[in-house]
């Protein structure tokens, strides 16, 4: 995890019902890996020790089949830092997650699920695939609401093996709680606090009142 939005992803995993840890230390990694049921690798603010922590993180993951997500925040302002994406993908995460400018670099996922959130989140490529509507335009101005989308979503794929219903669910959840939150914020501040609090409390009947969700085929 990166060290920008560790607190806001933390609370976004808490209030829907997981356990987070953002542990990236060399000596304890293998064993946080080995005890999780799934695994963020976001690489928001990558050094030297991140890379080897995320490669160990990885092996032990992968040699139990456990699923994970890789955010390849900014993976745009650096070609070694979209280097290291690439690398990681080709070592087959369940679900790549980024924003356009991201997955314009990124290209192919592999057999990994590919998701583009924005204004419309996009989870497949080609003729397949399923849109999620749902959302304000504050979470672009609050810092780490993909981070946070990606810390959901992988809380949901702790419980639900379909990559594709945990990430359309999660998409819905966290766009209807930003929907439900923004009318009782005044800006994007109070709009952090306010979607925390929607995110905690939101439930089957706002679901099925405000989820827009679209399944595509050819
Ligand atoms: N204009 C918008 N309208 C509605 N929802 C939006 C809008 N922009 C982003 N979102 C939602 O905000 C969340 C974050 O998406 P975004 O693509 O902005 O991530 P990001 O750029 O990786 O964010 P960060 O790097 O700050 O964590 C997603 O759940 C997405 O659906
Ligand atoms: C601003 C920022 N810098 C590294 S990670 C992060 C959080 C949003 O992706
Ligand atoms: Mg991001």
């Amino acid at each position: 995890m990166n060290t920008v939005v560790q607190k806001f992803t933390a609370d976004g995993i808490t209030v829907v019902g997981g356990i987070p840890s953002m542990t990236s230390s060399p000596e304890e990694i293998a064993d946080f890996a080995a005890r999780a049921d799934v695994l963020t690798v976001n690489l928001g603010t990558l050094d030297a020790e991140r890379r080897r922590v995320i490669l160990r993180a990885v092996e032990v993951v992968n040699a139990a089949g456990k699923p994970w997500i890789l955010d390849p925040v900014h993976c745009d302002y650096s070609p070694s830092r979209l280097a290291f994406a690439q690398e990681l993908i080709a070592l087959g995460p369940t679900i790549v997650r980024g924003n356009a400018a991201e997955m314009a670099l990124i290209g192919s996922t592999g057999p990994g699920l590919r998701i583009q959130t924005g204004e419309v989140d996009r989870i497949g490529s080609g003729g397949e695939g399923v849109r999620v509507a749902n959302g304000h335009r504050w979470m672009a101005e609050v810092t780490g609401t993909g981070c946070l989308t990606g810390g959901v979503i992988a809380a949901f794929m702790a419980v639900e093996p379909d990559a594709l219903v945990a990430a359309a669910s999660a998409l819905a959840v966290t766009g209807v709680a930003a929907e439900l939150a923004a009318p009782l914020s005044r800006g994007p501040g109070s709009f952090g606090v306010a979607f925390l609090d929607a995110l905690s409390a939101i439930g089957e009947r706002e679901l099925l009142t405000h989820a827009r969700i679209h399944y595509d085929q050819d």
